[in-house]
Formats: C-alpha cells, sequence, structure tokens
C-alpha cells in the first residue's frame, strides 16, 4: 500500500464585510465588487442571461470627496415598462441560465424587496408591482451583485450598520420621506447609522446587503486578502459617497461583535450556528422532489432532505429539512418558495457541532479510495472511506462494494489513520508516534 497522499481540507472559507456606513445603492456594491476584483464580464453574461440584450454595463474611475472608487454604469438599451411585478421578476430569475447560488441569492434580494413594498401598501408580496425598484437597471444591480459575489468565492458576509440619510426623494410614488418606506421596512432587525443627508440606503441597496450578509457588525476578524470601493452618483463633498468591501478569510482574532452561540452548544467542539428550514408539502407533483433537493445543495444547503408525513386530513406529505448557515437562509429560502409549491417555511436556529475534516487517500487494489477523516483535539474520531470511490472501484474491477470498502477501511487503519489514533491538525496527516 502506498503512504496516503497528504491531506486536502475543504476549500477555504471567504468573508465579505459590507462598509455601509455611508449608504448603500446596487450600483455602488457593483462598484464595489468590480473594484474588488470580480470581472465585469461575468456580471456583464449573468445580466444577460436574465434580461438579455438589456442593459450594458461599463467601469470607470472616479474620485468621491477625495477618495479614489469605481463607478459602474448601467446604460438601459430597450424600453422598460413603468413597472414590473415580482412574480415576473421571480420567473425570469427562475427561467435564467444561471449558477445556482447566483439565482437563488437574487431571488432572495427580490423576494426581500417583495415583502418590504407588501408591508409598505398593505398587499401580499405576490401583488407586488415594483417601479424604480423593478426596473431594468435595478435587475442589473441585483444580478451583477450577486455574480460578483459568487465570482469573487464569497461564502459569508457580513455588512456594517447602515447610513439610510434623511430629508426627502421623488420616485413613482409621488414625494417619499427619508429613509423611503420600502428602506425602513428593509432596515427592521439591522443596525443602522442617524443623520446624513439625502437618500443614502436605497431599497436595493439594502436588500442587497440584508440578504447577502447574515449578520450586522464592525469588521470581523478576517485576514484581509481584497478590498473595493464602489462609487454612487453623487460626489459630496465632506463624505464619500462610497461602499466599501473588505473580503479576506476568516481568522479567530477578537472583534466586538462575537458570533454568540450557548454555552451548552457541544460535547468540547467548535460549535457553529446554522438554520434549520422546514417545510410541510402535500400538493407538489412527487417527480419534482429531486430537482428541488439538487439545486438546494448546488445553492450551497448543506443538507437538504425529505421526510414522509401524514398531514391534516389524512393525506401523505412530506417534509422538506434544509441544513444551512444563518448567511445562506434567505436565499435557500428563496429556493424553497421558487421550486416547491409551499407557501412559507419555518426558520429555526441551531448550533451543530461539528468534527473537524481533512481527506487522505489510500491504495485498494492498484485504485485509489480517498478517506474523509473527522478529527478533533489530535485525534481521530472517524475515518470513512468515500462510498462513490469505494463503488467506482468496485465497479471497475467486477467485484463486492462491501469487499472494497473492507479493504479501504483496512488500508486506513494500516496507514494510522483509525479512530483514537493521534492526528495532526496543522499538517493534516497521521501525527508522528
Ligand atoms: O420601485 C419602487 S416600488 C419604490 C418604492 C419605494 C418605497 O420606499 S415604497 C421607493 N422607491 C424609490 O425609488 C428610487 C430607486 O430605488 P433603487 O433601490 O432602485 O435605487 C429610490 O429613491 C427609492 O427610494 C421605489
Ligand atoms: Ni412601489
Amino acid at each position: 500500500m502506498t503512504p496516503p497522499s497528504p491531506a486536502t481540507s475543504a476549500p477555504t472559507p471567504t468573508l465579505l464585510w459590507i462598509d455601509a456606513s455611508a449608504g448603500i445603492a446596487g450600483d455602488m456594491l457593483l462598484g464595489a465588487l468590480v473594484d474588488a476584483g470580480a470581472a465585469l464580464d461575468d456580471l456583464q453574461s449573468a445580466v444577460d442571461a436574465v434580461i438579455p440584450g438589456s442593459v450594458r454595463l461599463a467601469a470607470h474611475g472616479v474620485t468621491r470627496a477625495g477618495l479614489r472608487a469605481t463607478k459602474v454604469e448601467v446604460e438601459v438599451l430597450v424600453d422598460d415598462p413603468p413597472h414590473r411585478t415580482w412574480t415576473t421578476i421571480r420567473d425570469l430569475l427562475v427561467a435564467a441560465d444561471l449558477a445556482e447560488p447566483v439565482r437563488a441569492r437574487a431571488l432572495a434580494a427580490f423576494a426581500r424587496l417583495a415583502e418590504a413594498e407588501g408591508r409598505v401598501h398593505g398587499i401580499p408580496p405576490e401583488d407586488v408591482h415594483f417601479h424604480e425598484v423593478g426596473a431594468l437597471d435595478a435587475i442589473a444591480d441585483v444580478v451583477g451583485s450577486c455574480a460578483g459575489v459568487e465570482a469573487l468565492g464569497v461564502t459569508d458576509a457580513v455588512v456594517s450598520p447602515i447610513a439610510l440619510g434623511s430629508g426627502t426623494v421623488t420616485a413613482h410614488h409621488g414625494v417619499l420621506p427619508v429613509p423611503a418606506p420600502a428602506a425602513l421596512e428593509l432596515s427592521r432587525g439591522w443596525d443602522v447609522l442617524a443623520g446624513g443627508r439625502g437618500e443614502l440606503a436605497t431599497p436595493t441597496g439594502l436588500a442587497l446587503a440584508t440578504s447577502l450578509a447574515g449578520a450586522c457588525g464592525p469588521l470581523p476578524a478576517l485576514r484581509p486578502d481584497r478590498t473595493g470601493i464602489g462609487a454612487g452618483t453623487r460626489d459630496t463633498p465632506g463624505r464619500a459617497n462610497v461602499v466599501r468591501v473588505v473580503l479576506g478569510t476568516p481568522t479567530r482574532g477578537t472583534t466586538d461583535a462575537p458570533v454568540v452561540v450557548p454555552a451548552d452548544a457541544g460535547p468540547g467542539g467548535t460549535p457553529e450556528r446554522a438554520v434549520v428550514l422546514e417545510t410541510n408539502v402535500d400538493d407538489l407533483d412527487p417527480r419534482v422532489w429531486p430537482d428541488v433537493l439538487e439545486r438546494l445543495l448546488a445553492a450551497g444547503a448543506w443538507d437538504a432532505w425529505l421526510t414522509p408525513i401524514v398531514m391534516k386530513k389524512g393525506r401523505p406529505a412530506h417534509t422538506l429539512h434544509v441544513l444551512c448557515g444563518p448567511e445562506q437562509a434567505t436565499a435557500l429560502g428563496a429556493v424553497v418558495l421558487a421550486h416547491t409549491s409551499t407557501l412559507g417555511l419555518r426558520v429555526t436556529s441551531v448550533v451543530r457541532d461539528v468534527l473537524d475534516r481533512a481527506w487522505v487517500a489510500v491504495e485498494v487494489d492498484g485504485g485509489t479510495v480517498r478517506v474523509k477523516v473527522g478529527h478533533r483535539a489530535g485525534r481521530v474520531v472517524q475515518a470513512t472511506p468515500e462510498f462513490g470511490d469505494v463503488a467506482a472501484l468496485a465497479a471497475d474491477r467486477g467485484v463486492p462494494v462491501r469487499q472494497v470498502l473492507a479493504q479501504a477501511q483496512a488500508a486506513a487503519t494500516a496507514a494510522g489513520v483509525v479512530q483514537g489514533a493521534p492526528w495532526d491538525p496543522v499538517d493534516g496527516g497521521p501525527a508522528p508516534a
């Protein structure tokens, strides 16, 4: 047996901090993400997938209160109707050829806009007609920003306290007080900053920030890797009209906004906040379920599964369960609403206790099987041959699966990867005796 090749761990997480302390609008976030390195062509492709040939994105350097920033212009190339319904936009997003996480994030942002507009007008979200926030340029801001976040590999996001501004603004609805009604709805539950002149945070900017971010707070503990500054339209002296983004690897340094996790969270590991989404469904064509589960996993769910139940009136039905990070809950909820027949979901905050994981490769019968290692405190707790590798090798050699499974387990044991064995958590491999 060959020694295990160097262990590999999961891809490095990328934390995004959105600094909205001077306000936020969709085009400002777009500019910041492009400034941080997202390719404009990728953003344009995603927007074209939703509204083909309708807008052209262009980026150029500007200054705001003397600071350099990137301004993204959204040029509208076709006639735009005065309003567009939430259901129209939802259908466009569902039908578009988009990466699943981009679709899920864009659906989540527009779902929040629809909920907020619905509350403002006292109507169900399904009946909402968007005006400015449903226009082609707003769709481009949302889809482009979601594509930018994906292009930069963002796995989690935090938004700073958000400046809303003051005064009035004239929109399709007439003269509105600032914060505009939809903006105020969208800021509920998030930290905001008082003061500032004019409309500093628009509904689209707030919908994006509050659906992308899982938390609100100052710069979290991270190792900054990329930064970006996105300009708003106005250049206000004395206050740079910009959104800043900082992307980096999360670290364990202290911050003023620690993740609050109950003390009884788990048996000795690093507890992790998680969310479980659940809904009972009795009227979906059962042939659709595999697609729903696949979409949820492709959109970043940690797990998605069904349990058979008997509902009211004795109806056979299913409970859909989705386990995910808190920052993914809104986007994955939007996937559930878009792809099943449910009218709502239960959202439960949980704490999960997970082992640190790594991979080693072992040789079995001239082939390679990866072994997933769960380790804690310098000891192997689980060593599980990857079943897909085992099944493929068994099929290739024409031998029973259980035979390859036993060989892989034995090879892992021989390599010192066995429950209770020492594990080097830094270099990832059996620790030297
Ligand atoms: O489009 C709609 S329905 C709309 C609703 C509201 C309410 O607060 S209600 C406000 N606005 C204003 O439109 C412009 C553009 O908004 P973006 O988010 O697209 O930048 C802005 O001034 C909003 O306050 C529009
Ligand atoms: Ni409106």
